[in-house]
C-alpha cells in the first residue's frame, strides 16, 4: 500500500517530521513544541511546530496516547480534535491532566498525541418527512442494556 503524501510546513525546524513508531500504526506521533507543566485539572493549548495541507477529502484527527493516558492520567480534551483540510494554521494540541493529585511536565520534545489521517465524505443534508425504518428505530443511550445482562433496566 502506497502511502499518502501530505505536505508538511515546519515551524519549528528542530523538531522532526510526524513518524509512525511502527508499521501498520494508525497515528503518528505529535510532539510538543515547548517544555510545559499541567497542575491537575488544568487545561493548555500546545504548539507541535507543524502545519500541514492535507488533500482534499481528508480529515487529520488529533487523539490521545494511551499510555501517557493510563500511566499520567494526560489525555487531550476535545479528543478527538479534527484538522480540517482547508487549515494551514499551526496543529495545537489541547492536552488535560486529569490526574487529580499528580501534575504532569513535558518537555519540548516529546510525544503528546497522535495524529489519524482518515478520509472523509462531504454529506449533503436532504431534508425529508419521515426516516426509513431500522432495526434499532429511535433506541439509544443505554437502550440495550449496561456492562452485562445483570444491569440491563428494570422497565425491560
Ligand atoms: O485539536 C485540534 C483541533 C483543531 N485544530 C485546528 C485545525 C482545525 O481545522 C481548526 C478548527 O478546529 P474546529 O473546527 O474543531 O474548531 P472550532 O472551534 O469549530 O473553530 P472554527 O470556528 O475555527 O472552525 O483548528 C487543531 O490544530 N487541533
Amino acid at each position: 500500500m502506497r502511502d499518502l503524501d501530505i505536505q508538511v510546513l515546519r515551524l519549528d525546524p528542530g523538531l522532526p517530521l510526524p513518524a509512525y513508531a511502527h508499521p501498520g500504526d494508525a497515528g503518528a506521533d505529535l510532539l510538543t513544541a515547548v517544555d510545559v507543566t499541567l497542575a491537575p485539572g488544568e487545561r493548555v493549548l500546545v504548539p507541535t511546530g507543524l502545519a500541514v495541507a492535507l488533500p482534499e477529502g481528508y480529515v487529520a484527527l488529533v487523539h490521545p496516547r494511551s499510555g501517557l493516558a493510563a500511566r499520567h492520567g494526560l489525555s487531550v480534551l476535545n479528543t478527538p480534535g479534527t484538522v480540517d483540510a482547508g487549515y494551514r494554521g499551526e496543529i495545537k494540541v489541547l492536552l488535560v491532566n486529569l490526574d487529580p493529585r499528580e501534575p504532569i511536565t513535558l518537555r519540548r520534545g516529546d510525544r503528546i498525541a497522535q495524529l489519524v489521517v482518515q478520509r472523509v465524505e462531504r454529506a449533503a443534508f436532504v431534508e425529508v418527512d419521515r426516516l426509513p425504518g431500522s432495526a434499532r428505530g429511535a433506541g439509544g443511550y443505554g437502550s440495550t442494556g449496561g456492562f452485562g445482562p445483570d444491569t440491563r433496566p428494570s422497565e425491560e
